[in-house]
Parts: structure tokens; C-alpha cells; sequence
């Protein structure tokens, strides 16, 4: 590490490693959420402690709830919204809370200010803040329908019948189902416009509902959730796949082994779609009751992919096709412009100055690999373009990475751990 910026280092050979990742960020802040409207402590076992994970505390702190830390694990104790003094709730860039906690705020009975990082305020939220308000929350915005805004709780929401647009993000969707048990009449969505992007982040939501026992119902676009008083004393977090993404493409990459500990061999995660994609690009894959083993050959099949189920992990992805034997197209991603960044721009930008052809498409990414060299890989505030940015330096040497903290947002150990995974 040199000032701001991180030599991603390359690899000496093919690969022997084992690595073990971090709780999954989009269930950890699920299952806090969930603590939270329980009618009891939740013990939420091996979360994710990351930048996203403590804002998610936060803000739930802010709200009234509790949370402590033991050893590995957290104790959410219950909202319990007392008084009405303001309160405000720090977003960061995390997605999950900026939408799954505007909605807890209407609970209490307290002006609640949101607001974050200069790239939340420009990150898609305004058809979750139209459905909030339809369902009777008080929301008042600047006018862009973005952060700051504030919630005036008023002791409690109707809930009901509402209509939402979740084409710009699956979260609008997920926030409104997750709140939803303690909303008076639950609430009954139906989707409006194109379908939302990233259908396993839905299915998980309905997971860990029923989970924390609720029982929601889904019949095309539409969604009922029951008003319910949720409860499960205790939750256990899956390793987070999409964080273990830039691992297994190590493997592809660099050829060799590499194992990741504790992959589950049922989950709604989307990197679980990363064995059929690396078994398309040409790797051997084996999934056992310890974890996932990769061995890769070192040569990579170019392949036209529609990414809109799982676009989380398109960084690394387009990373790795940098190195296919031949061009390949990445679609179905548009709404990655509303991201962390916008991704498709950052992608062609960075991958194209260390000598990639990659040009931007209406709703993706088209790549041609050439020979690759060094040069500063910008980051953007962005913790998955650190991790497509390891992968490359792996077989190109002087890849500069520009402000590696920035993976903090879901892996702040990512640089050290991929340092072991080269030995
Ligand atoms: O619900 C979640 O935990 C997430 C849903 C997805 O968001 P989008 O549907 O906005 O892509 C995903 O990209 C994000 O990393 C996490
Ligand atoms: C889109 C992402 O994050 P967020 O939860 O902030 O939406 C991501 O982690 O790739």
C-alpha cells in the first residue's frame, strides 16, 4: 500500500488457496431490519461488520433500537420509538439503508432527517418516496425526490394497496416488504413498469420474512405481506458470494485451486449463479458440504451474458472477460448507472485505459480483450471496482488501485485477504 492508492499484486503461479469472506452485506441489514420490528431480541450470528453493516446499526440506533455487539455476533433489541425530538439517520452510499429505513421512521413519532454521501443524493429512490407517501408516511424532500429528506412519523402507518415502479432498483420493492409486517393492514404491492432488476435480492427478502415468521405471498407482480409480529431469537448469516466473486475469479484468472469455506449449498444469493457462469466460462467447479472449490485453467471463454438478475457482480465479471479468448457482451444492466457510480461509464473508462476494448452499451458493456498494462485504476467510491481491479492486476503488473479503502463498504479486510490468497 503507497499513499491512496494499492499495488494489486500478481499472481506468482496458479493458485492453492483457501479463503473464508465476510457475512453477506444484503442479508446481515436484512435480518438487523427484521431484529429490529421483532417483538424481541434478535441474536443475529455472524453478520457482516463493514462500513454498510454499522450505518444499517446506526440507523436503527437512531430509530430507537438496539444494538450490541457480541464477539462475532450482534443483539438487535426491538424499535421501541420513544419521544418526538428529531433524530437523523447517516446513509453513507449504502443502498440498503437508504431504503429499507425510511419507512421504520414513520413507526415513531419524530422528525427523521436521511441523508449521506454526495453519491446517495443522486442514487434512484424517488418511487419508493411516492409509494411511502401513498401509504400515509409524511415525507418531505427538496424537491428531487433524493436525500435529505425528512420522515414526520406519526405513531404508526396504515399500510394497504399501493403501486410501485421497482424497474431502477429491486430495493424500493424489498423496503416495502420488509416493513411491512408492522405496517396496520400489512400491505399489498403491485408492480408497475419494467421488472425490477436483481429477482434473487426479492426472493431473499421473502426468505428472511418468512424466516422471522411472516408469510408473504407473491402472485405475479403482485405481493401481499400481513401485518405480523415477527420474531426468531436467533439468525445465522450465510458468507456473502458476491464478495467471494473476485476469489473465484482468481482461479479462472490465474489458474489453480481456490476454495471458499462455508458457501451454502442452498441460498437466495445471486453470486450462487457464479458456478454456472464459471463452468460456462470453461473452469471446473465442485460445490461440497465445506464450500465451494474452484479450479481454473487459467483461460477464459468469452460469452454474451444478461446480468439484470445478478448486476452486483458485473465488475468482477467484466474484469475477468478481459482476459476471454474472444470478444463477449454483458447486457441487461442499465440500472447500473444508479449505483455506487455510475458502473457501466467507470468500467469502460478504467478497463479501456489499461488497454481494454470496452465500450459502453444502452444497457451494458461490450468487451474486446487486448493486451493489458499498468496504470492508476480509478475506484470511484466504489467497493466492487477495487475487487474487478484485483482481479486484472493478478496477470498484469503496475495496476495501481486509487483509494482501496473504499471496499470498506462491504469487505474492510479485502486487501489483506487477497495478499494471503497469493501467498
Ligand atoms: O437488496 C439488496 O440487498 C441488494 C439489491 C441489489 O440492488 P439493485 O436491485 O438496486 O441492483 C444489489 O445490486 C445490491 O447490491 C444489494
Ligand atoms: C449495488 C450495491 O450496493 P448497495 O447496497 O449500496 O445498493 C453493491 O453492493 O453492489
Amino acid at each position: 500500500m503507497s499513499g491512496n492508492t494499492w499495488t494489486a499484486p500478481t499472481a506468482p503461479g496458479p493458485l492453492d488457496a483457501s479463503v473464508r469472506v465476510p457475512g453477506s452485506k444484503s442479508i446481515t441489514n436484512r435480518a438487523f431490519v427484521l431484529a429490529a420490528l421483532s417483538a424481541a431480541p434478535t441474536l443475529v450470528r455472524r453478520p457482516l461488520d463493514s462500513r454498510d453493516a454499522r450505518l444499517m446499526q446506526g440507523a436503527l440506533t437512531a430509530l430507537g433500537g438496539g444494538v450490541e455487539r457480541r464477539g462475532d455476533d450482534v443483539l438487535v433489541s426491538p424499535l421501541a420509538p420513544e419521544g418526538t425530538e428529531p433524530a437523523s439517520v447517516v446513509l453513507g452510499n449504502a443502498g440498503t439503508v437508504a431504503r429499507f429505513t425510511p419507512a421504520l421512521a414513520g413507526l415513531g413519532s419524530r422528525p427523521v432527517l436521511f441523508d449521506g454521501d454526495e453519491a446517495i443524493r443522486r442514487r434512484p429512490i424517488a418511487p419508493l418516496l411516492r409509494a411511502l407517501r401513498d401509504l400515509g408516511l409524511d415525507v418531505e424532500d427538496e424537491g428531487r425526490g433524493a436525500p435529505p429528506f425528512t420522515v414526520r412519523g406519526h405513531g404508526g402507518i396504515a399500510g394497504g394497496k399501493v403501486e410501485l415502479d421497482s424497474s431502477a432498483s429491486s430495493q424500493f420493492l424489498s423496503a416495502l416488504l420488509l416493513a411491512a409486517p408492522a405496517f396496520e393492514s400489512g400491505v399489498t404491492v403491485r408492480l408497475v413498469g419494467d421488472a425490477p432488476p436483481s429477482e434473487p435480492h426479492i426472493a431473499m427478502t421473502l426468505d428472511l420474512l418468512r424466516r422471522f415468521g411472516a408469510a408473504p405471498e407473491r402472485s405475479g407482480v403482485e405481493f401481499h405481506v400481513p401485518a405480523t409480529a415477527l420474531s426468531c431469537p436467533e439468525y445465522e448469516v450465510e458468507p456473502d458470494l458476491s464478495t467471494a466473486a473476485p476469489f473465484v475469479a482468481a482461479a479462472a484468472v490465474a489458474g489453480g485451486t481456490v476454495r471458499v469455506e462455508g458457501w451454502p449449498q442452498h441460498t437466495t444469493q445471486p453470486g450462487d449463479w457464479l458456478r454456472s457462469l464459471l463452468t460456462e466460462l470453461g473452469q471446473r467447479v465442485e460445490l461440497d458440504e465445506t464450500g465451494l472449490t474452484v479450479t481454473g485453467t487459467g483461460e477464459v471463454r468469452a460469452a454474451r451474458l444478461d446480468l439484470h438478475e445478478v448486476g452486483e457482480l458485473t465488475p468482477v465479471v467484466a474484469a475477468m472477460l478481459c482476459f476471454g479468448d474472444g470478444p463477449s457482451v454483458i447486457s441487461g444492466v442499465a440500472h447500473l448507472r444508479g449505483h455506487e457510480t455510475d458502473r457501466l461509464a467507470a468500467l469502460a473508462t478504467e478497463l479501456s485505459a489499461l488497454g481494454a476494448g470496452v465500450t459502453e452499451t444502452a444497457d451494458g458493456l461490450a468487451i474486446t480483450p487486448a493486451p493489458l498494462h499498468g496504470g492508476v485504476f480509478h475506484t470511484y467510491e466504489d467497493h466492487r471496482l477495487v475487487m474487478a481491479a484485483a482481479v486484472l492486476g493478478l496477470r498484469v503488473p503496475g495496476v495501481e488501485v486509487e483509494d482501496p479503502e473504499t471496499v470498506g463498504k462491504t469487505f474492510p479486510e479485502f486487501t489483506a485477504t487477497w495478499q494471503a490468497l497469493l501467498g
